[in-house]
């Protein structure tokens, strides 16, 4: 059933309508702006009390999943299935962190780099868990041809809906060694360094994107193979508040497949 219709008819899609009929009735998945995003996100916590361990846990798992079916374990070209997993000082950052426990427990090899670390319990317990799974830190970004080299993949959690500016440092340097790498690059919820709304034109180019909850405005400039929707947690009452028109996730599947 999966991507057979492009129109997506909210939580209300039937499997009978076919594309001609449904396309009538049928609205398409709402493509948010900086602050929608943000007042999503806010109204999850406050009027609906939900945790922010509750969501990340979730986020992460979507972006786990979604990097399984992209990039299986039996289609990696190096004798390891490592992925090098690139955390930012935000939210989007502690996905990065549980994607790659999860990774880890569907036998991928993740190594992440995480060098703006909040002083913040959530974090600081996110890390520790990742420690305790064998997962190593890296103490420095490496050469891009390191990374060509050494990894199958890079997971970009460093920026989502909250960026903004120009980038600072250390996640300029970061990202310029991102833009020379040829391996593929799943980004969660953003590719960091684009503007939530415009993108960009002179950015990272990755492959997959994991748009989280609703895609951002940006996601419309989005050019790589694989677009997934996770984060299949919002309560039927929001999405109907914010006009998400969210597809009909398949089965009891975590994340939706919407290119
Ligand atoms: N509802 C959901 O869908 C959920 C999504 N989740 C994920 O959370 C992020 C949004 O997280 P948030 O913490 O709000 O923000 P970010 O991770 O995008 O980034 C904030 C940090 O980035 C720093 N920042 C911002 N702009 C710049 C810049 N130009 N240069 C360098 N650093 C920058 C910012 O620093 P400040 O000093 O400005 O505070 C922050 O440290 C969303 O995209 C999803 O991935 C949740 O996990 C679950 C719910
Ligand atoms: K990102």
């Amino acid at each position: 059933q999966r991507g057979a219709c492009p129109i997506i008819n909210g939580n209300k899609y039937k499997p009978e309508h076919s594309c001609r009929q449904t396309s009538t009735m049928a609205q398409q998945i709402k493509y948010l702006g900086q602050e929608e995003a943000q007042h999503i996100d806010e109204e999850l916590f406050s009027e609906y009390s939900f945790s922010v361990d509750q969501l990340m846990e979730l986020a992460g798992l979507s972006c786990a999943t979604a990097v399984a079916k992209g990039y299986p374990l039996a289609s990696l070209v190096k004798s390891k299935p490592t992925v090098l997993v690139i955390c930012g000082p935000g939210n989007n950052g502690g996905d990065g962190l549980v994607c790659a426990r999860h990774l880890k427990l569907f036998g991928y090899e993740p190594t992440v780099l995480y060098p703006k670390r909040p002083n913040k319990p959530l974090f600081q317990s996110l890390t520790t868990q990742c420690e305790k799974m064998a997962i190593s830190f890296l103490e420095e970004m490496p050469e891009a041809n390191v990374i060509d080299e050494a990894y199958n993949l890079v997971i970009d959690a460093i920026f989502g809906f909250s960026f903004k500016g120009a980038v600072r440092e250390p996640f300029g340097s970061i990202l310029s060694v991102l833009k020379k790498i040829t391996v593929p690059i799943a980004s969660v919820d953003i590719p960091s360094g684009w503007d939530v709304e415009n993108g960009s034109t002179d950015g990272l180019q990755p492959d997959m994107l994991i748009s989280l909850t609703a895609p951002k405005k940006a996601a419309k400039q989005f050019k790589g193979r694989y677009h997934f929707l996770g984060g299949r947690f919002v309560p039927p009452v929001l999405e109907q508040k914010y006009q998400l028109n969210l597809p009909q996730y398949p089965g009891t599947d975590c994340v939706y497949q919407l290119n």
